[in-house]
């Protein structure tokens, strides 16, 4: 299966002056961890880089040194992480389905990957999602809260997403026309009325968007190895 990986981003919320998925994480840059993963995913078998022009030499630095099996093609990023996307589907090689991963979600396992493809050959869409552990408020401008929804219908958004190619290319069309902006995938194809379906994500599938969050992968990972 192909596999899309946004990694066009600025990491402005890090505060970082560079992409935070060139940033040093145990040893190894951020994105060397994603693309890990998608190697040992039983399933991938094409992985679609999506980056920044100006970061083009520091990922084929990255590319070179990993010398993965799967071949890597990179792709030319957006200014928004939805046009980044838009951008890799245009790339894409003749394909029906297409799985998306965050270059920033490093710490998805190859299972993850894996468990999304082969659900993906049963649905038209689907993303991997937690249950939201905390109660949730919905605030108004002033700061006064409106309402809190019921927790057992709320679920937090992850990567992978994966959905059938010509299906996500009509809803892209789709956003572009009617200039929609969204987060992700999933949004679009709800807001074209298909159906999503949620495949059970991974706590530790965290996306690292600040620098606690780094923090914490590095925790992880090092739990992983066996270092802590
Ligand atoms: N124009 C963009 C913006 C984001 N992304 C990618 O989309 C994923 C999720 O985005 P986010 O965590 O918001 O990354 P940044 O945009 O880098 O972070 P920030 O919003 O803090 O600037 C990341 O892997 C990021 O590289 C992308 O490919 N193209
Ligand atoms: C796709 C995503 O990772 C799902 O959680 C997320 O929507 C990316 O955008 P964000 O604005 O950084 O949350």
């Amino acid at each position: 299966m192909h596999l899309l990986i946004p990694a066009a981003g600025m990491g402005r919320r890090m505060g970082s002056d560079r992409n935070k998925l060139l940033l040093m994480l145990l040893g190894k840059p951020l994105i060397t961890w994603t693309l890990l993963a998608a190697e040992a995913s039983r399933h991938i078998s094409w992985i679609g880089l999506i980056a920044h022009p100006d970061d083009f030499p520091d990922f084929k630095e990255i590319l070179a040194e990993l010398s993965l099996t799967k071949p890597v093609q990179l792709i030319v990023g957006g200014t928004t992480r939805q046009e980044s996307v838009y951008n890799g589907l245009q790339a894409l090689p003749a394909a029906q389905l297409v799985l998306i991963h965050d270059g920033a979600r490093c710490l998805a396992t190859p299972q993850l990957l894996d468990r999304c493809a082969e659900e993906l050959l049963e649905v038209p869409g689907l993303i991997a999602a937690v249950p939201v552990k905390d109660t949730i408020k919905v605030v108004d401008a002033t700061g006064v809260i409106e309402s809190t929804p019921n927790r057992e219908q709320l679920w937090a958004a992850q990567t992978p997403q994966g959905f059938k190619v010509d299906l996500l290319q009509q809803c892209h069309a789709e956003a572009r026309s009617q200039h929609w902006e969204v987060t992700d995938d999933a949004a679009l194809f709800e807001k074209c009325g298909l159906k999503v379906q949620i495949v059970q994500g991974e706590e530790t599938n965290l996306k690292v968007t600040t620098s606690m969050d780094l923090s914490l992968a590095e925790f992880v990972l090092r739990q992983r190895l066996g270092t802590i």
